[in-house]
This record gives structure tokens, C-alpha cells and sequence, in this order.
């Protein structure tokens, strides 16, 4: 587990600990990473808020399977930025373009940094922005066409769901290019489907299909794929979890968010705090004057 401290006292480079909110390091290291990123260009991006409350974020570069160049990896940490002050939004879905996932790295960009400060850097970055991606506060379901591989399989572990249309696969490749998760992915994989699992998973580098990853509890249900088919059965399926007001929306998934990370007794103020923020609102109010029945 995270524990509080970690959550909220983190380490710099310097080994010293800085007080930061959704983030996991310093933003001070940024500068340096964000100019190495920007030297690998290729593919984009793209965060869609709808009406609904739902947004769509396409990590999008199909000739090379959406892997993740070095300026892809800085557009989605301003995504995220941007979803963090979304007052309006209750659900994300994250995608890939053209019909698959996304396949983990831009490999030429990672040869090119393949020595160990730099892949450190990158690693930094991308745990930073995949941990604010689950932290904020939608609901959020990684929709897997296609393959998800290596830092692709991570990313979808960086949503509170999984859904996959009937042929896709998940598959944490690391362990065949000499790797590990460095995205975080294999601390948010053990919580997702225990230490066992996550420890098959990794080992073996296993392909994980939609049925083997809905009994493992990887995937939360399979949709159908064609062309807008799955995307719109994605929404619909977040649907059932979003529907109520933004305000209660954003609480349900900050008090499962601290029940998630946080020890039992910061959990619990954690989520009086964000009960106070609801008790006595305006959905709440609503809802006794109507002298609700849940029959
Ligand atoms: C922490 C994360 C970790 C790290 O960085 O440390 C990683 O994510 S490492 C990257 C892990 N991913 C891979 O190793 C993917 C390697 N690629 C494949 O296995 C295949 O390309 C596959 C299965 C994704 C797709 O196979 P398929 O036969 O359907 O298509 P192609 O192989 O012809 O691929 C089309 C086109 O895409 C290029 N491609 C695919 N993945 C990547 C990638 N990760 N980086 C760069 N380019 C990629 C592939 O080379 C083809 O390009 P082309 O110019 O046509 O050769």
C-alpha cells in the first residue's frame, strides 16, 4: 500500500521530502526532463470534455501503434493538469487511436535515452503523471482495443477500470526487453490483482485476453469492437457510474481513492473531510425535500 506519508511527503532528487498534492516528485526536476522529452516529436494527445461530464483522452500515434514519443509523454501531463481543474467532469476515458491501445514507449526514443540517468527521468515523469491520472477525482476506464503493451498494459493500470473489446490483449512485455515496470505499473498491477497475479503477469510476460483478464479481475468487461462501437459502449457503461451530480461524483471517487492509498485512520478523516464538502449541498438538500424512498 501507499502509505499517508508517502502520499503526502515525498523526496526530491536531493533525497529531501516536499509537501506536494496529487504529485509523487518535485516539480522542480521537470524543467530539465521536459527539454530531453521534447527532443522526441511524433503522434499527440487529445482531451475531449463533453456536456456529459465524461472526457475522452486518445493517445494518438497509429503508425506506430500509439507508442508514447517524448512530446506525447509531456501533452499527457498537461491533459491530466487539465482534468485536475475540470470542476464539471465526473468520468475519463482513456483510449487509443485507430483501433488498439497503445505499445508502451516510442522505442526510438528510448534507444536514444537508453542510459540509466536519463531512463530514470522518464520513469520520474511518467510515475508522476500516471499517479495524478488515477488520483483525480473521475471516474476513470481505460477502454483496451488492440493490444496494450509494455508502458501500454502500465497506462491501463493508471485507470480505476479496464474494459476490453473481445480480441485485445494486455500484455506487461518488460521482462523481453530486460525491463521492469518503470511507469508504475507494477505497484498499481499488485494492487489491482494481488501480489500472486501481478508476479505471473510480470514473470511470464503472459498475454493477457479479455476473458483470462476478466477472471484475474484485470478487466472489468468486455465491449464490442467496430468502428465507434466500443468507445460509445465504453460511455455508456461509465454512464451507469457517473450519473448524479459532479460535486457527489468527485466525492464517491475521493473517498475510494483514500480507502485505496491511505492507512485506515487517514482514510477515515480523509473521507469526513470530503463528507463535509457534501452534507447539506445542494444535491443533498434536494434529496430530503423530495423525502427519498430506495425501494
Ligand atoms: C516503461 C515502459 C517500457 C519502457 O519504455 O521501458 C516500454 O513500453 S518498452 C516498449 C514496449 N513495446 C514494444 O516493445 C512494442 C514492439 N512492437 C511490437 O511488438 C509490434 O510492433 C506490435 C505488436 C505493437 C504491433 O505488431 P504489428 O505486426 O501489428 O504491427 P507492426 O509491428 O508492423 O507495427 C506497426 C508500426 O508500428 C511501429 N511500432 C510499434 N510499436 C512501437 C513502439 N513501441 N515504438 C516505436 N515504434 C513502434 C512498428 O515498428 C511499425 O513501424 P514500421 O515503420 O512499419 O516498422
Amino acid at each position: 500500500m501507499f502509505s499517508g506519508r508517502l502520499l503526502r511527503i515525498s523526496h526530491n532528487a536531493l533525497g529531501k521530502p516536499h509537501h506536494r498534492g496529487m504529485a509523487v516528485y518535485s516539480s522542480e526536476l521537470w524543467d530539465e526532463i521536459r527539454g530531453k522529452l521534447s527532443m522526441f516529436p511524433g503522434g499527440s494527445v487529445n482531451l475531449v470534455k463533453q456536456e456529459s461530464g465524461i472526457a475522452v483522452l486518445t493517445v494518438n500515434n497509429p503508425d506506430r501503434m500509439n507508442a508514447f514519443s517524448g512530446t506525447m509523454m509531456l501533452e499527457l501531463q498537461d491533459r491530466v493538469s487539465q482534468l485536475e481543474n475540470w470542476k464539471e467532469g465526473k468520468g475519463l476515458i482513456v483510449h487509443g487511436a485507430g483501433g488498439t491501445f497503445c505499445s508502451g514507449s516510442d522505442l526510438n526514443a528510448v534507444r536514444a535515452i537508453s542510459n540509466p540517468q536519463d531512463g530514470m527521468k522518464m520513469c520520474m515523469f511518467m510515475q508522476d503523471t500516471l499517479t495524478r491520472l488515477l488520483r483525480l477525482p473521475l471516474i476513470s476506464v481505460a477502454l483496451v482495443e488492440g493490444r496494450a503493451l509494455g508502458g501500454g498494459a502500465e497506462l491501463t493500470t493508471a485507470c480505476d477500470f479496464r474494459l476490453m473489446t473481445p480480441s485485445s490483449e494486455i500484455q506487461f512485455v518488460h521482462k523481453h526487453m530486460g525491463l521492469v515496470p518503470g511507469w508504475g505499473g507494477a505497484a498499481r498491477l499488485v494492487r489491482i490483482v494481488g501480489s500472486q497475479g501481478a508476479l505471473k503477469l510480470l514473470a511470464a510476460a503472459l498475454k493477457v485476453d479479455s476473458a483470462l483478464a476478466e477472471r484475474i479481475g484485470l478487466s472489468d468487461g468486455v465491449v464490442a469492437t467496430g468502428a465507434g462501437t466500443a468507445l460509445a459502449e465504453a460511455e455508456h457503461w461509465l454512464g451507469d457510474f457517473t450519473r448524479g451530480p459532479a460535486p457527489v461524483i468527485q466525492a464517491i471517487k475521493k473517498v475510494a481513492l483514500s480507502g485505496r492509498e491511505r492507512p485506515l485512520e487517514d482514510a477515515l478523516r480523509k473521507e469526513k473531510e470530503v463528507f463535509g464538502t457534501v452534507w447539506g449541498g445542494s444535491a443533498n438538500l434536494e434529496a430530503l425535500a423530495r423525502k427519498s424512498k430506495h425501494k
